[in-house]
């Protein structure tokens, strides 16, 4: 259960946002205000009719004067409503905007780390349901809990002008009602924050089976992914009937109370007006204001159930914003004097942020030299693509550290590291674009050239047989591609930036072994110049490399050329014929292993 902070603390940390539209707030609570107050003149209209008019011998024009002036005052309270709304509309949408972009934007900033750890449903809920209803409350909500005091207030102090005895009968139906909201604030916060924690877990449920879709499917498991949604929607119900009835409740009371009062008020009023002590036209003017302050105060269960969600829409919105991006640019950045593209590890240390006392890699040291081609080989879990992630400052070097011409990556301002180290992994993303945009995203010169070159190295030239060529939208909006298609566009976009250090993690896995082959001799063409660090799966595709890393369990366990930790690493030998794939040219020396092998266990 997150931390509760109290309410004006959440509150005031929407001032920032705030702040530029408040004029037109104001100028919005100025019309609910006068709008309540022209609705306390109309009793006050009232009484001076009854006083003068509805005596023997009085004046009976003043009834249509009054009548008038009662009809006017009541077009005035509409036309003022009506003018609250236009006042508030606009800003307030304008606010949700602005805090739906910031959102957005540190969304982007924030580490991989932080995004390892939220559900995508939560972060959906806060940026859409939460805010949604913020702007709500800005517009209404808000405004009319700060009108509904003022014109409780108000209207009090009238009734005590007009009779302190009856007055005093409301106000002691006030003190239960207020000591009842405390207790309703703090049960209705708890529900609040559960039902809206509640609705982003299901949000992250659908976007899960959405996503899943095909697995549910192919392994008739739709029927369990229901169940498992119905138990989730369930609690939710259930959260929201718990809301409803402490809302019930409190209505109950804040509507019970005031009626009590009403109740004994008009005997007490009675009895003053039968003894002299109030006129007629004071009587009902007391009543009838009465009717107006009681009128908010129902309300007041909806406006502060409005108030207390608000307030958690605020406390769930500033969760992630107050999130910090740990990997940032130093105030003075430093670039390597000539980008040549020499890679080093030294004594690279790495834990994930949930098991800090359990680093997946250990003090790793690695020198790739500039136009290097070095593949990383290893076990599955050894920690390839965390390894990889490292070199994009992706994930963070717990200690020790990686440079890149000997600057440390922590050092690069990180956009333009971005620009130095190109990536491309196994999981290939694409975004709802053309295969253009996804293909130029990260390349500094957006030209035809440059978009041509990157899909001639992918082998991806099935691109220009789209229904629009390359203009066609791919992406979870768009054409659906073949897992072969998406890496080689995923491949070609990486290549597209033109980076002096490209990280691959296993970008040829869903390929064909014949495409395999054609990207593999173009790669080699424009890997010669560019330092690289691959993660290797297919022997094929250590074949690429100049030399080979093998990680065992977190270290760096041997380095050398395929030919060498084949002839001398019984480690390596056992992951390269764990492979899978029967190496097309490393055929023989398979062969051979396995004959050293035979012998070595006749020698034993
Ligand atoms: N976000 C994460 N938080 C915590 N542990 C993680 C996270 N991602 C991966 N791990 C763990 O780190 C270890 C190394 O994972 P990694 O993905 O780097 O292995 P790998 O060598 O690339 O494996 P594979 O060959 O199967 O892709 C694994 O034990 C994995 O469970």
């Amino acid at each position: 259960m997150a931390k509760q902070t109290p309410f004006f603390t959440s509150i005031s940390r929407l001032y920032p946002h705030v702040r530029p539209i408040i004029p037109r707030l104001v100028m919005g609570l100025l019309c609910a205000l006068l709008a309540s107050i022209v609705a306390l003149t109309i009793p006050q209209v009232l009484r001076v009719l009854i006083n003068d008019s509805l005596q023997p011998g009085g004046a009976t024009d003043a009834v249509w004067i009054a009548a008038v002036v009662i009809l006017v005052l009541g077009i005035a309270e509409a036309g003022l409503v009506a003018l609250r709304r236009q006042f508030v509309i606009n800003p307030a949408t304008t606010v949700e905007t602005r805090m739906r972009v910031s959102l957005y934007g540190h969304l982007q900033d924030l580490t991989v780390s932080f995004h390892d750890r939220w559900g995508s449903g939560q972060l959906l809920s806060r940026a859409m349901t939460d805010l949604n209803f913020l702007r709500r409350w800005m517009a209404f909500g808000a405004i009319m809990l700060v009108v509904t005091t003022l014109t409780v207030i108000i209207g009090i102090a009238v009734m005590f002008a007009m009779s302190w005895q009856l007055a005093l009968i409301f106000l002691a139906a006030a003190v239960p009602i207020m000591a009842y909201s405390f207790r309703f604030r703090t049960r209705f916060s708890k529900v609040a924050r559960l039902s809206q924690d509640q609705a982003g877990d299901l949000a992250t449920t659908v976007e899960e089976s959405v996503h899943g879709i095909r697995v549910l499917k192919a392994f008739g498991r739709s029927r369990e992914a229901l169940e498992n949604f119905n138990g989730q929607a369930e609690e939710l119900r259930q959260t929201e009937i718990s809301k409803a009835r402490h809302q019930a409740t409190f209505s109950m009371v804040v509507t019970l109370l005031p009626e009590l009062a009403l109740g004994s008020g008009l005997v007490v009023g009675v009895m003053l007006a039968a003894s002299g002590q109030l006129s007629i036209g004071s009587l009902v003017a007391f009543f009838a204001t009465a009717a107006v302050v009681a009128a908010p105060v129902e309300f007041s269960g909806m406006l502060l159930a409005m108030a207390l969600t608000a307030k958690t829409a605020i406390d769930r919105h500033f969760e992630v914003m107050d999130s910090v991006n740990t990997i940032t640019s130093p105030p003075e950045p430093r670039k390597p004097t000539q980008l040549s593209g020499a890679l080093s590890f030294n004594s690279a240390t790495f834990a994930f942020e949930d098991a800090p006392d359990k680093p997946i890699l250990k003090d790793i040291n690695l020198d790739i030299r500039p136009g290097e081609t070095m593949a990383l080989v290893g076990i599955t879990g050894s920690g390839k693509s965390a390894l990889i992630q490292l070199v994009p400052r992706l994930y963070e070097v717990t200690d020790g550290s990686i440079t890149v011409d000997g600057v440390d990556l922590r050092d690069f301002d990180v956009e333009e590291l971005r620009r130095v180290v190109g990536v491309a992994f196994e999981d290939t993303t694409l975004f709802s674009n053309s295969v253009r945009d996804n293909v130029l995203l990260g390349a500094e010169e957006r030209t035809e050239e440059a978009l041509e070159e990157a899909l001639d190295v992918a082998q991806a030239h099935f691109a220009y047989s789209l229904p629009e060529g390359v203009d066609t939208l791919i992406g979870e909006e768009g054409l659906s591609l073949s897992g072969g298609q998406r890496q080689r566009i995923a491949l070609a976009r990486a290549i597209a930036a033109r980076p002096r250090v490209l990280v691959l993690d296993d970008p040829l896995s869903a390929l064909d072994v014949h495409t395999e082959e054609l990207v593999e001799a173009r790669l080699r063409e424009v890997l010669r110049d560019t330092t690289t660090l691959i993660v290797a799966h297919r022997p094929s595709t250590v074949a690429l490399a100049d030399r080979v890393a093998l990680l065992e369990e977190g270290r760096i366990a041997a380095v050398g050329t395929h030919t060498e930790l084949l002839a001398g690493n019984p480690h390596y030998r056992y992951v390269i014929a764990s492979l899978g794939q029967e190496p097309r040219d490393l055929d023989s020396e398979l062969s051979e292993l396995e004959q050293e092998a035979d012998s070595e266990e006749v020698n034993r």
